[in-house]
């Protein structure tokens, strides 16, 4: 039986075949890998020697993820299974999405980067600081994967609901861009998680010793730009038609504004949430029974996803039918401030000034309630940060008022929901048709009428768009994002429920076949960049549907083949060089650190 030789003139551990610096997570130190591999690799002996099954590998996974006692210990734990054992962390992911996705995003993500420099333990993502400006490109030299295709930034101003947590935020663009692997199958080490160290307004942070980023206030909004300038350019030539992603930065209109003609690049915030919500919206217009032009909507929450959000169903409704100006006349927009209009008194920031309303006849409604009561909407959606605001008499005048009450608390993480889920079912007498940022339980509720079911509440979040708006943009090599790009992931959403979810009553489909529904929202993706002309890969074009499905499957990354294509690789190699003795001495040729497949 062929063995491995330790009778070599150059030993394995002395053969820099891999440079083990330049790829800190990806070198794959799988215990699934045959020893062949491992060889292959140059991994052999830095893991025990079993080649394990999946099967072993998930039962002491879980068995140790279950021994963990705080969620944050289980963010933890999963934080360095990506790190040590990136493939077998995919694999866990995607087969466990329903319990595995709040841990590594909302809503425990959220305590995360609040207590980030507390419980950091390993370098992940990259951070550029305000003193690196003038040197972008050389920092964004060091970050040691060669092919990044998407990158995630945030400067940490306005991290969930949770506000300003400088570069403690670092935890969203690491669980975004997980999202991107395990949901649309965006190679991991094609990603890029950064975070701009631009300062922060936030005290208690700047005075905590543990504190990680530096003490300096926020800089100017101007400064912000000049920095965000160097780092597109930057960015872009590193990595040619790289994907550019914005979240959650405090005001993030002038950006988006500025670059998305000249980048492929888009705001998750405004953009993404708007399609996702677009979607859930679509399909509960459908199932309240109302025509487009009977619905009025009144949102808590006039920020960057409030506005987005609006803007996207103002143009269902105009697609339904309505003039722009009826169909704008459905929303109400409720800040600090009260409701949104043109008299109010108040310099409106400018991307409110869409939604200011102007036929309240000088009156004034300052709190949530006023609006309520003078709008009495047929959907409710809060994007506001308050956790619990739609209290119980709000949700019982919504199911006084409507037979079947929109109702999307959407803000972020659960403690900041706008509601839970048990409120608004028990509140609206089980007719609320419901989704929220954050994951609740599905619940059984015996109503009025005696009937006891169980009631599946949807999770209204951007994860189920944005892994399709990026995979279809980097598989295009799109100049841009477009409007129409957004319009239709969200579009597509609604349409990828099945007729069992329906009867369930679902309005986004099931979170376990998100992967199967991103190769089609990516899909029509892709279709609206060709529509626009924004796409560069002209060769994919007069694929019929089903044939891009297929390219899109055939491209996206599967944990759980990796290993077989490993193999192939592997064979492909030896039957090019005709014998096994180059594997066997160790005198293979290097294998190219992670050259991105996609
Ligand atoms: N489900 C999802 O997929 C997503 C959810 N979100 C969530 O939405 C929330 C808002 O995000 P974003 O829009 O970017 O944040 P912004 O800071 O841009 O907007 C927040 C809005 O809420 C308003 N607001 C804050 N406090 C109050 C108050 N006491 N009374 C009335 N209005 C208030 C603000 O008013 P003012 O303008 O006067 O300051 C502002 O209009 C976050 O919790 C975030 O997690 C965001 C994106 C996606
Ligand atoms: C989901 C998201 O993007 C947010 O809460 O900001
Ligand atoms: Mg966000």
């Amino acid at each position: 039986m062929a063995r491995f030789s330790t009778q070599r003139s150059r030993p394995l551990h002395a053969t820099p075949f891999i440079n083990h610096s330049t790829t800190p997570s990806y070198a794959n130190h799988d215990t699934a890998n045959p020893s062949y591999i491992r060889k292959y690799l140059r991994t052999y002996g830095l893991t025990p020697p079993h080649s394990e099954s999946y099967e072993t590998q998930k039962t002491r996974c879980l068995a140790q993820l279950g021994l963990k006692n705080t969620d944050i210990d289980k963010f933890q734990y999963l934080s360095t299974l990506r790190k040590n054992n990136v493939h077998l962390f995919y694999r866990l992911v995607t087969d466990h999405l329903r319990e595995l996705i709040p841990l590594i995003y909302t809503p425990v993500v959220g305590e995360a980067c609040q207590r980030w420099s507390e419980i950091y333990q390993q370098p992940e993502g990259m951070y550029l600081s305000w003193e690196d400006r003038g040197s972008l490109a050389a920092v964004i030299a060091n970050w040691p994967q060669p092919n990044v295709e998407i990158t995630c930034i945030t400067d940490g101003s306005r991290i969930l609901g949770l506000g300003d947590l400088g570069i403690n935020g670092m935890g969203i663009p690491i669980g975004k861009l997980t999202l991107y692997t395990a949901c649309s199958g965006i190679r991991p080490e094609a990603t890029l998680p950064l975070t701009l160290d631009l300062g922060t307004s936030n005290k208690t942070l700047r005075d905590d010793p543990l504190y990680m980023g530096s003490r300096r206030d926020k800089v100017s909004r101007e400064e912000e730009q000049e920095f965000l300038d160097e780092l597109m350019a930057a960015l872009t030539e590193r990595w040619p038609g790289i994907v550019i992603q914005f979240e959650d930065f405090k005001n993030p209109f002038p950006s988006l504004e500025r670059y998305q003609n000249s980048y492929s690049c888009f705001n998750d915030d405004i953009q993404g949430t708007g399609a996702v919500i677009l979607g859930g919206v679509i399909n509960a217009v459908k199932r309240s029974g109302l025509p487009c032009k009977d619905h009025r909507a009144v949102f808590l929450g006039a920020g960057s996803a409030g506005v987005g959000v609006a803007k996207q169903i103002v143009e269902f409704f105009i697609r339904e039918g309505m003039s722009e100006e009826d169909a704008r006349n459905c929303f109400n927009l409720v800040d600090t401030k009260g409701l949104v209009t043109a008299d109010r008194g108040d310099k409106l920031a400018s991307h409110k000034v869409y939604f200011a309303r102007q036929d309240n006849k000088g009156q004034q409604f300052k709190s949530l309630e006023e609006v309520i009561d003078h709008v009495h909407p047929t959907i409710l959606m809060g994007l506001s940060t308050l956790g619990g605001v739609f209290t119980p008499e709000i949700l019982r005048k919504m199911a006084d008022w409507n037979t079947a009450p929109i109702i999307f608390p959407l803000s972020n993480p659960s403690s900041k929901s706008e509601c839970d889920y048990e409120s608004a079912v028990k509140n609206t007498d089980g007719r609320c048709l419901f989704a929220s940022g954050s994951p609740f339980p599905p619940m059984t509720f015996t109503n009025s009428d005696g009937e006891a079911r169980t009631y599946c509440p949807g999770q209204a979040n951007n994860m189920y768009v944005f892994p399709s708006i990026g995979l279809g943009s980097i598989l295009f090599k799109t100049v841009r994002v477009t409007d129409s790009m957004i319009y239709t992931s969200g579009e597509a959403l609604s349409a990828a429920l099945t007729a069992e979810e329906i009867e369930r009553g679902l309005l986004y489909p099931d979170i376990t076949r998100i992967r199967e529904v991103s190769i089609v929202v990516t899909r029509m993706v892709m279709r609206a960049a060709q529509a626009d002309g924004v796409d560069r890969e002209t060769a994919l074009r007069k694929m019929s549907d089903s044939d891009l499905d297929n390219y899109i499957k055939a491209r996206m990354y599967d944990p759980h083949t990796e290993v077989r294509s490993l193999e192939r690789e592997v064979g492909q190699l030896l039957s090019s060089l005709g014998n096994l003795s180059p594997i066997l001495n160790g005198s293979l040729p290097e294998k190219k650190p992670n050259g991105s497949k996609l």
